[in-house]
């Protein structure tokens, strides 16, 4: 189904308007995320009271640091029981092997499912200008590829990167790598603080696993509605296209 490969970004500090939006968006998405923002205001007690609401969760925390600080972080965050956590590639090869293992171990320790294990490349509210001013010369597209190599050589389920790096890493990293891509931006919605961005029925013809959504359904009017309308066009975009 079409709305399985969604995941509906829900960046918000506050637990009830979150429960409320998993609770309206069942049905309609794939899967629910949530990161830095809603963690840091409602840490692991409020990850558990959406999970209540029998909706996927990605964990999205980005862990980069040094591998036993990151191993320790991972274990953790896979017992709370998502289908998705991440860390940031650019911590390296070491620290990405540790984290593969560390979810593996707190996931079998708490009983619960083994997450997939993502590693970010280069985050897509990013272009070259910005890579060149903290001193990484060359272009997005080869630092994205680099970076996604090491990930699948240090055992990762796969990478997080923009639409427009797609179909360059599916070639280069096969058709079980998951590629999971947000800077998703509809015509209708605005481009915000993205940069990297592409329609959701391209990204799906390029070759995405799943798209992440947050704003243009979060901030619409009726998230339902387009949640369901970014499902329709996904549809559109798996018709014509490779498809994952
Ligand atoms: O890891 C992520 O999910 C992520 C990586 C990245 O490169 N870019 C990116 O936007 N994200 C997340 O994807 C979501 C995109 O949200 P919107 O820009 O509101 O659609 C946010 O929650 C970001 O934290």
């Amino acid at each position: 189904m079409s709305q399985d490969r969604l995941l509906v970004a829900i960046d918000t500090a506050e637990l009830d308007g979150a429960v409320r939006l998993a609770r309206s968006l069942a049905g309609s998405a794939g899967g629910l995320k949530l990161g830095l923002e809603f963690f840091s205001a409602q840490g692991p007690q409020g990850v558990a009271k959406v999970l209540a609401s029998g909706a996927k969760l990605f964990l999205d925390l980005k862990f980069h640091d040094i591998p036993n600080t990151v191993a320790g972080a991972m274990r953790a965050a896979a017992a709370l029981g998502p289908f998705m956590l991440n860390v940031h590639a650019s911590g390296g090869r070491a620290m990405m092997e540790a984290a593969v293992a560390a979810a593996a171990e707190g996931a079998a320790k708490a009983r619960k499912p083994k997450p997939l294990v993502l590693a970010v490349t280069v985050l897509t509210s990013l272009g070259d200008e910005d890579l060149s001013s903290v001193g990484q010369h060359g272009s997005t597209a080869d630092q994205v590829k680099r970076l996604a190599v090491l990930a699948q050589k240090s055992g990762v389920d796969g990478v997080v990167c923009s639409a427009r790096e797609v179909a360059a890493l599916r070639s280069e990293c096969g058709p079980d790598f998951k590629l999971v891509v947000p800077g998703i931006r509809p015509t209708w919605s605005a481009v915000q603080d993205q940069k990297r961005i592409m329609g959701p029925a391209d990204a799906i013809r390029q070759g995405a696993d799943y798209l992440v959504v947050g704003r243009p359904i979060t901030g619409a009017p009726d998230p339902r509605a387009a949640a369901r309308s970014i499902a329709q066009e996904i549809a559109k975009g798996a018709d014509k296209g490779a498809g994952a």
